[in-house]
């Protein structure tokens, strides 16, 4: 949100920027028009001549003007209005024209308006007659009448010249505010200032407490927060305070709401930015901006700076060998740069935000830099429950919700699903007519979340409907026989979002970190299980099965590469590079680190490991018929089934015993020694055991 009006700010500032140009160049036009152009008042020659003679032999009958009175002449205008000229004075005779001064008064259309005011006006009279005897007339005239008159020409200069004087303006004009938008710093007019520019927000009311569900990560920035109310406590310990924290974790966690309360709770200013909005097409801009963004943010220490997606102008500055100095990278300095100099102790920290730490630059992350990460990860499932709590509390519950069981069927939802999560519900509520949210509600709208928008008006032909009610037959009744697989939800055969035709919803029990070799093999039964499916009914398979394919290999390769779960033994044979030391390597993150000989092995270890899968779930199948043959009929009756249902009609329909034999219902648990303190355990480093 804060974003969407950031930019807009912005956009409006680049659109007054082009006004600014445009009023410009018109203003410009339109003054050297007024300068320059012809707006001299035309004579005849005529006319300068007859009044010239006039001045040189005053007229005895002057009538009702007093001798030393005005002299003057009374000429028909073209446009046929009638005017009088007196008093020429500072005449310049030139090759083409004569110009002056004259009081000039108009009479009106036929002479009758003696009440107008006479002025003073430049005159030009084009001379049209040009011979010597008419110079020598004009200069004896002109010598007699006792006007002052010189025959000098002036500068024309300008005059000739002005419409190419204007271009050269502009151009000069354009190429200064190009310069501007470059050095960007101190411009008056604030061209380079347009995007950088902060718009800090102060008193932000938002606080820890609208933070739910990642409390290691407030916990982490807590101290953040005391560094900028009481940065003397640490200075006068002769501690350095840290300058950049990193927040790193998947979209839509709350990195920027985190950072926000941050700034909340300290009652420091927030400023915020995006990555993105750094990179810009002329060299040198984006650089200017991070310097510009931090002599204004010094200005208002204490404060925040947010950088949201950091990873837009952070990338690693490696494996470019085309343009050793393009723009990004000139930004990326620029930065480094800035958080070397300006000084810890002044009370900004800037906090960044990216979901792709792997792929910043390692200089970043040095100390003095980005020196501190907090996780901000996915919730689990007490989590969920406390961010439901925030979001719930706008929000009128029926009595009989239980938000533990909303977080319990919500795996995999950040932050920002499951505020939109109870927006929908909500949503769904005032169109049912209800007066508060009830679990139904609820229900719909994880599903909605999760599948897309049912489309019940999409019409699927009766054999396609058959056909994909026996694939996910085929799917719930193998995820149903085999124990070591997440319980099936719903069986559905109503399109959902724009390819699912039909879905076997499994939900898990608890928050999973690990898998074992063979749950990852049943894994590949279940999602094998429909085209398998399809071709023992229709002896045809479809492709409809396109995606169950992908992520049955994608299982297969895993144990194989990544495992160690395969014939090849326990090695891993995928190389990655995702550590902020070796960061720009790979090109999705991956290098390969082995021979040709061993893809070939492991494509073929791939290959009899899904084969292995595949005699499996038919076996699995074929024992079944008659369960899957009730479950599709009744698919095709009501287009969904829950899992207790499904249950149901298992047991009604069954022969043989339901578990597949062989797999194991009952976990292994383990024996607990007696505890012994003499023993120290090694801590394992991460999550990853
Ligand atoms: N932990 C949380 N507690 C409460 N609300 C949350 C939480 N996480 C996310 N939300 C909700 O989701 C919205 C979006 O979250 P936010 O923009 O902070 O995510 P983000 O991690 O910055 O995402 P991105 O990486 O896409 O920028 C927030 O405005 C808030 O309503
Ligand atoms: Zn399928």
């Amino acid at each position: 949100m804060a974003d969407d009006k950031r930019r807009g700010k912005n956009d409006r500032k680049n659109q007054s920027n082009v006004w600014l140009v445009l009023l410009t160049v018109t203003g410009a036009i339109l003054l050297s028009a007024m300068l320059f152009g012809n707006s001299q008042h035309q004579m005849s020659y005529r006319d300068l001549m007859e009044l010239l003679s006039k001045q040189v032999a005053p007229p005895v009958d002057a009538g009702q003007e007093s001798q030393d009175g005005p002299i003057s002449i009374q000429a028909k205008r073209p446009s046929g209005d009638l005017v009088e000229y007196s008093q020429l004075r500072e005449i310049n005779v030139a090759d083409e024209e004569i110009t002056g001064t004259v009081l000039y008064r108009s009479l009106g259309a036929d002479g009758s308006d003696t009440q107008s005011q006479a002025k003073r006006v430049d005159f030009v009279t084009n001379r049209t007659l040009d011979s010597d005897e008419e110079q020598a007339r004009l200069i004896s005239l002109l010598n007699d009448s006792g006007v002052v008159w010189t025959t000098e020409r002036p500068s024309r200069f300008l005059e000739n010249q002005w419409p190419q004087l204007l271009i050269l303006g502009v151009l000069i004009v354009m190429g200064i505010m190009m310069l501007r938008r470059v050095s960007g710093v101190g411009s008056p007019m604030q061209f380079s200032r347009s995007k950088g520019k902060l718009y800090g927000e102060e008193e932000l009311p938002i606080s820890f407490e609208d933070v739910a569900g990642i409390d290691e990560a407030v916990e982490e920035v807590r101290e953040v927060v005391d560094f900028l109310k009481n940065s003397e406590k640490y200075q006068a310990l002769g501690g350095r305070i840290p300058k950049g924290v990193l927040l790193v974790g998947p979209p839509g966690t709350g990195k920027t709401l985190l950072a926000r309360a941050i700034a909340g709770e300290a009652g420091a200013p927030f400023f915020s930015l995006s990555g993105s909005d750094f990179v810009e097409m002329y060299v040198g801009v984006g650089a200017a901006r991070v310097r510009d963004m931090f002599s204004q943010a010094t200005n208002r220490a204490p404060c925040i700076i947010f950088i949201d997606e950091l990873d837009a102008l952070g990338k690693s500055r490696s494996g470019n060998i085309v343009g050793g100095h393009d723009e990004r990278e000139q930004t990326l300095n620029a930065l480094l740069v800035e958080m070397d100099g300006f000084d810890s102790n002044s009370g900004v920290i800037v906090v960044a935000a990216t979901n792709r730490p792997e792929t910043l630059d390692p200089a970043l992350l040095r100390p003095g830099r980005f020196d501190r990460h907090v996780l901000v990860d996915r919730p689990d499932v007490a989590g969920r429950e406390e961010i439901l709590k925030v979001h719930v509390k706008s929000v009128r519950l029926d009595d009989s919700v239980e938000l533990k069981e909303i977080a319990s069927i919500t795996p995999g939802f950040v932050g920002a699903d499951l505020a939109n999560l109870v927006n929908e519900a909500a949503l769904l509520a005032a169109r049912a007519g209800k007066s508060a949210v009830g679990l139904e509600q609820f229900n719909e709208a994880v599903e909605r979340v999760t599948a897309g928008l049912e489309k019940k008006k999409r019409v699927m032909n009766e054999d396609e409907k058959i056909r994909v009610a026996y694939h996910e037959a085929g799917h719930a009744l193998v995820a149903a026989a085999l124990p070591n697989t997440d319980p099936v939800h719903k069986v559905s055969i109503i399109p959902r979002g724009l390819a699912a035709l039909g879905y076997t919803m499994q939900r898990p029990e608890s928050e999973r970190y690990l898998m074992t070799k063979s749950e990852l093999e049943s894994q590949m039964r279940v999602l094998l299980a429909g085209t398998l499916t399809e071709e023992m009914i229709f002896q045809d398979i479809s492709t409809g099965a396109q995606n169950d394919l992908e992520r049955c290999t994608e299982i297969a390769r895993s144990m194989v590469m990544d495992y160690g779960m395969s014939r090849l033994g326990r090695i891993n044979l995928r190389r990655s590079t995702r550590s902020p030391f070796l960061a720009g390597g790979g090109n999705d993150g991956y290098q390969s680190s082995h021979s040709d000989e061993m893809s070939k092995m492991i494509d073929k270890e791939v290959s009899r490991i899904i084969e292995d899968a595949l005699s499996h779930t038919r076996d699995i199948l074929e024992q079944r018929r008659e369960v899957l043959e009730a479950v599709t009929q009744r698919l095709l009756e009501v287009e969904s089934i829950d899992n207790e249902e499904l249950i149901r009609l298992i047991k009604e329909n069954a022969t043989g015993p339901w578990l597949v034999p062989g797999t194991v219902a009952e976990k292994p648990r383990a024996k607990l020694a007696p505890a012994n303190p003499g023993v120290d355990i090694a801590p394992t480093g991460d999550n990853q055991i």
